[in-house]
């Protein structure tokens, strides 16, 4: 196949292509299509970065990719196919993720710009402030369903990933999902957390016993649980659900009866909560509604009928076991990873989900339904895909021929608005902001919190969570002193300090850098007595993602899974689109790198 053809473009823009390196980083459903685009446009030099292999549910769009692929390295096999087109083309394939610190800068300077095909924000960040750090332009690419957005990001001359908060994560109360669950997803969200508290990475966020802490129930709670249940039913006793669960052999009785019958008698229990609520009813692991409700009497994909209770627990004590022994094959300390597209784990929660909100008289969903619900699955379209990726090589052209002012944004709407535009193109280039954290000259952010309740380790929860780090160093300015190492070991045996207790006062400042991203920021520390965590406070005009429930998605589409807040009296927000995304890997942040990055004359802040 001819993919270059003399004359089609003018000299200068043929030259640009000819000498042009550029780097795609994700083999998805945009990914596949740039691919595809600048291999027949005549690109010469092309790396390719994706860290996931081809799943089957990736075949319907990912056209470089057939049955025969699955489970093959999505660069890789994206390389290959997309050779056919034009195989003169050289292209590097990495299967690997782009955050590992062999892409550092130096790697993002050999290219003349980098086109992001990505979905979801902790890799979008990284390579935002890898591309600031290199100077090359990205092109950040994203759909969702029918809407697509085409992004250009130039230091100093447009906004950056960053330049904006994002919208705010979809949150749920931590008391909600644990307490008192009115709807499905609570239910969904529930069982995930189960996932990961029995076989998954544990967080102490995501714990799915009673919570005694609700204010809600204040004064009684849990009182006449805690005087009639005994450590033997296993649920008063505050110890690791995992722990628990391992010394009795992930028995699916035993699990079932203290999940669904222990700890929703001691919630029970916790009267206030059930005054103006229809209070859940216990079961009993041999007493379960839809015994004798066989599969085959009902009609319909098995995948799209509700299952009984019955067969809830059959499922629930089949993929528990299977879990079990996934988990015991893997390395010691080594954990699973929830994946919708993986049998048991999907089966467990669905089996979860089901059984919680019968519990507590909330609409049972299939299997299909709460896959889409758990995955956040907005469905991908090809065509969408197909646009944006078209869009993005006209901007690389763009670039190429040196016509920076006119890549502005291009948004594809669902429907055509009222001017009857389906591509809506910004009228010029948006103008960084002067106070990002991230792009500005001098990055500086303020960080309002209560310095005496502060611990280390929620400043280095406020740096990742809130700055988008991957691996803080905090050095007090002017002193040198190592405030937090991202070494491990280095500084964590003060994470249980508060600032204060390690002389930190209001307006102290502190240089905090990432290697892994090439990204430094001075932080002025705000003392605010009121403060119950911490907020990152910039320009007074725009506000600042805090803490937990308001930490920004990775998926601005609500692509995330929505996460309980601390508080129960946060309500749910929505958010709005802004680089629009399709899926979230949950990818786990990478291992930081052994180093010392901090100045030999720096020391460790040691009160031990
Ligand atoms: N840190 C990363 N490094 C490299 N590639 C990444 C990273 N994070 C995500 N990706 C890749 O970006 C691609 C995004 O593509 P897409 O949005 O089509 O998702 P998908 O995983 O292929 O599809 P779906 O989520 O719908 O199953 C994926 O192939 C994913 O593996
Ligand atoms: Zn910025």
């Amino acid at each position: 196949m001819v993919a270059r053809v003399a004359g089609v473009f003018d000299e200068k823009l043929t030259e640009a292509i000819a000498n042009s390196k550029i780097l795609v980083v994700g083999a998805g459903g945009i990914g596949c299509e740039i691919l595809k685009n600048l291999v027949l446009t005549g690109f010469p030099y092309i790396e390719i970065i994706d860290l996931d292999t081809i799943d089957v549910s990736n075949l319907n769009r990912q056209f470089l990719f057939h049955k025969e692929h699955v489970g093959k390295s999505k660069a890789q096999v994206a390389k290959d196919s997309a050779l056919s087109f034009n195989p003169s083309v050289n292209i590097i394939a990495h299967h690997d993720s782009v955050i590992s610190n062999d892409y550092g800068v130096n790697y993002f300077k050999q290219f003349n710009m980098v086109m992001n095909a990505l979905d979801n924000r902790v890799a979008r960040n990284h390579v935002n402030r890898m591309c600031l750090a290199a100077n090359i332009p990205l092109i950040e690419t994203g759909t969702a369903g029918y809407a697509g957005q085409v992004e250009l990001i130039q230091k100093g001359q447009t906004q950056c990933y960053e330049c904006q908060p994002k919208a705010p994560q979809k949150s749920f109360p931590g008391c909600t999902i644990r307490n008192t669950p009115s709807e499905p997803i609570h239910c969904i969200v529930w069982a995930k957390h189960l996932f990961n508290q029995l076989f998954g990475e544990e967080d102490p966020d995501q714990d799915v016993s009673p919570d005694t802490a609700d204010p809600e129930a204040a004064g009684d709670a849990g009182a006449s649980a805690l005087r009639t249940e005994g450590t033997e039913a296993g649920n008063v006793e505050r110890k690791s659900t995992r722990a628990w669960a391992s010394e009795t052999n992930y028995d699916p009785e035993k699990l079932f009866s203290k999940l669904f019958g222990d700890d929703i008698r001691y919630l029970l229990s916790m009267e206030n909560l059930w005054k103006k609520r229809r209070p859940p009813t216990p079961l009993t692991w041999n007493n379960l509604p839809g015994k004798g409700n066989p599969t085959a009497q009902h009609s319909g994909l098995p995948d799209q009928r509700v299952w009984s209770m019955h067969e809830c627990a059959q499922v629930f004590g089949d993929s528990c076991k299977a879990l079990q022994a996934d988990l015991k094959n893997r390395p010691e300390g080594d954990h699973l990873v929830w994946d919708k597209d993986e049998k048991s784990a999907m089966d467990f929660v669905t089996a979860c989900a089901n059984i919680r909100a019968h519990i507590f008289n909330i609409p049972l969903k299939s299997r299909f339904e709460i896959k889409s619900m758990a995955g956040n699955i907005i469905p991908a379209i090809a065509t969408a895909n197909a646009i944006v990726a078209g869009l993005a090589v006209l901007r690389a052209q763009n670039l190429l021929k040196g016509e920076t002012r006119a890549c502005t944004s291009v948004y594809l709407r669902p429907k055509v608005n009222h001017r009857g535009q389906l591509f809506v193109p910004e009228k010029t280039l948006t103008a960084p902001n002067p106070k990002c954290y991230v792009c500005a000259s001098k990055p500086e952010v303020a960080l309002a919190c209560n310095l005496k309740q502060l611990t280390l380790k929620d400043l280095n929860a406020a740096f990742k969570d809130g700055l988008n780090m991957q691996a803080p160093d905090a050095v007090v300015e002017g002193k040198g002193l190592v405030v937090l190492s991202s070494e491990p070991g280095e500084t964590d045996h003060n994470n249980e300090k508060t600032l204060e207790e390690i002389g930190l006062n209001d307006g102290s400042a502190l240089v905090v850098d990432d290697f892994l991203q090439n990204y430094e920021v001075r932080v002025i520390l705000q003392q605010k007595d009121e403060e119950k965590s911490w907020r990152l406070v910039t320009d007074p005009d725009i506000p600042m993602p805090g803490p937990k429930e308001e930490k920004p998605a990775n998926g601005s589409n609500g692509a995330d899974e929505p996460k309980p807040g601390p508080s129960c009296s946060k309500e749910d927000s929505d958010s709005d689109m802004e680089i629009i995304e399709e899926d979230d890997t949950g990818e786990p942040a990478p291992k930081p790198p052994k180093r010392r990055k901090v100045g030999m004359n720096n020391e460790i802040v040691d009160l031990c």
